[in-house]
């Protein structure tokens, strides 16, 4: 599918008509019993085409989480790929979370696989980690900015065991004046503020292709005054974050915050009926609260 927008344009606009919450598609084995599906490839396609009829049109975007598919081999594969086309072509933004990192040589492939025209997974957006340097990341950057499509990079996630890394202090240095050619210590930002000074030098091309992911459980710590593109913040409901939280945490950068929720609103399934209410109820908090 060709795009003749850029990825900021379409999220803007589907932002405006649906509102900003994006909810998951994560069938993780509990809830495809709970639902009483099978725990096979037949239960997830099940389980995501009640999805995909109780979503799309209502939110303006979803993100299928690509590890409970996976679970199933090449048969969780192709139920990705038709979730993905089907909702794409019935014009809900798909978010892929694939999490994808790897050295740049690898990085293109990946990006290739959820980014690139043609491609059986392409999405509108894709997750990615930053870890292995941000700029690993760059084949996925271009090939997004060249296909219309965004990146969304893991800063502050939502999960207790990441603030350790992620909050970690680098010490940048500078040498050059320093006195017996000792360096000295300029600034020490954390990991996770270095992610967002990066996204910030990379989207001063205006196309917002970077995205952010800041998990919406705690305050974040970070400085986004000067980030302006889209911000995914998982972590609503089941891992207790709730609408007030968003707005105070993120009080400076409402506009392209998108919050994530999946399991608070799976629950409510499998009744298509119940599980678009919840999602509507949850998407229209999110805009008065965010208001
Ligand atoms: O990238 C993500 O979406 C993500 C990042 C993060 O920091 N925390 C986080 O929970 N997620 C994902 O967001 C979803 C949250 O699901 P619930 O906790 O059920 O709402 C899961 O698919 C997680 O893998």
């Amino acid at each position: 599918m060709s795009h003749g927008h850029s990825w900021g344009h379409r999220l803007r606009s589907a932002i405006g008509a649906r509102g900003r919450l994006c909810v998951g598609i994560d069938p993780h084995p509990s809830l495809l019993q709970a639902w009483g599906l099978p725990e096979t490839a037949e239960g997830v396609e099940a389980f995501s085409e009640i999805c995909v009829e109780a979503f799309v049109g209502e939110v303006a975007l979803v993100k299928p989480q690509v590890a409970f598919f996976e679970a199933y081999g090449s048969a969780g594969y192709a139920v990705l790929e038709r979730t993905i086309s089907v909702v794409r072509s019935a014009g809900t933004l798909v978010v892929a979370d694939a999490k994808r990192g790897d050295i740049g040589s690898t990085m293109a492939a990946y990006a290739q696989s959820w980014l690139g025209d043609g491609s059986p997974l392409a999405s509108d957006a894709v997750t990615a980690s930053p870890y292995l340097g941000f700029g690993s990341l760059d084949p996925a950057l271009a090939l997004a900015s060249e296909t219309g499509r965004g990146v969304f990079v893991l800063a502050r996630t939502s999960n207790p065991e990441g603030g350790r890394l992620q909050g970690a202090r680098l010490s940048e240095t500078s040498g050059s004046g320093a006195p017996d050619g000792e360096v000295s210590a300029v600034q020490a930002v954390s990991v996770a503020q270095s992610v967002v000074d990066d996204a910030v030098a990379h989207n001063r091309d205006g196309r917002d292709t970077v995205g952010l992911v800041v998990g919406a459980t705690r305050g974040h710590g970070l400085d986004l005054s000067e980030f302006s593109g889209p911000i995914l913040a998982p972590g609503l409901g089941a891992q207790g974050a709730t609408v007030a939280d968003l707005a105070e945490i993120f009080y400076d950068s409402r506009e392209l915050l998108l919050p994530n929720t999946s399991r608070d609103v799976l629950r409510h399934g499998p009744s298509v009926s119940a599980l678009r209410a919840a999602a509507e109820r949850v998407r229209d908090e999110v805009e008065a609260g965010l208001a």
